[in-house]
């Protein structure tokens, strides 16, 4: 597994302070992060791919510093937004995934039969020339994990992408990450979707208030609402 490194992170927006120390090390298959709207969570999730810097402290991805090597950094870490308009930039479904490849040596054929097997895997076969603003926004959603997937990041980071997933698509999307090879890091509000999950980071108002398996951690989030 991957090393993801917190290494007494703060980060102000202005006079704003959203994160107020975080030192964690992260090395497991799946990890949550849960917390209430505002605490942080997105902020900490934007960091692992180098999309925000910290202000003060470090963040260290396979050993490798977000705030300077970030084109190693976006090569390693994939990352998957609650908007998928914000990440789906051609016409049509089997086009936006294969523009994901546009930097890789596959030959032609090799490129087209890896869109294929990802287009299976995420139920979109039938949609390959489907227009992508045509979609639902459902299936945005899986277009936009796949067009990511396909790249084979050394880790996944996905703020909250299931949002507009249906129950199947959802246990489908759960599926996925669990059958993946590589690390994932999740922020969610969707509970259910970390039940099985090696470890969840509870987030409070810029810290780090609770770290541990989902049953305590999640309780801990609950108890935070009363
Ligand atoms: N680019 C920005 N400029 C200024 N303030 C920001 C920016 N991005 C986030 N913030 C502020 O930082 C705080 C934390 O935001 P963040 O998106 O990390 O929270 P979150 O825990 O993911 O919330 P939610 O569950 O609502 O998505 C919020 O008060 C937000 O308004």
């Amino acid at each position: 597994m991957s090393e993801i490194r917190f290494d007494g992170v703060h980060h102000d927006f202005g006079e704003r302070r959203v994160l107020r120390g975080i030192d964690v090390t992260l090395t497991e298959h799946r990890v949550g992060i849960v917390g209430c709207n505002g605490s942080g969570k997105s902020t900490l999730a934007r960091m692992i791919n180098g999309l925000q810097t910290p202000t003060r402290g470090r963040v260290l991805v396979e050993g490798l510093d977000t705030a300077k090597k970030a084109a190693a950094i976006r090569r390693r870490v994939g990352f998957v937004f609650t908007d998928p308009d914000n990440q789906i930039v051609m016409p049509t479904v089997a086009e936006d995934i294969a523009f994901s490849l546009r930097r890789s040596k596959l030959g032609k054929d090799e490129r087209r039969r890896k869109v294929d097997d990802v287009l299976d895997a995420f139920g979109l076969h039938d949609h390959a020339d489907h227009p992508c603003h045509l979609l639902s926004g459902g299936q945005k959603q899986l277009l936009a994990l796949a067009a990511v997937l396909v790249t084979e990041p050394d880790i996944l980071v996905a703020d909250e992408p299931t949002t507009l997933l249906d129950l199947r698509n959802a246990r489908r999307f759960a599926d996925t990450l669990a059958a993946l090879r590589q690390q994932v890091v999740v922020v969610t509000h969707q509970l259910d979707l970390l039940a099985d999950f090696d470890r969840v980071l509870v987030i409070d108002d810029g810290r780090v208030v609770a770290d541990d398996t989902p049953g305590p951690a999640l309780r801990h989030y609950r108890g935070l609402a009363e």
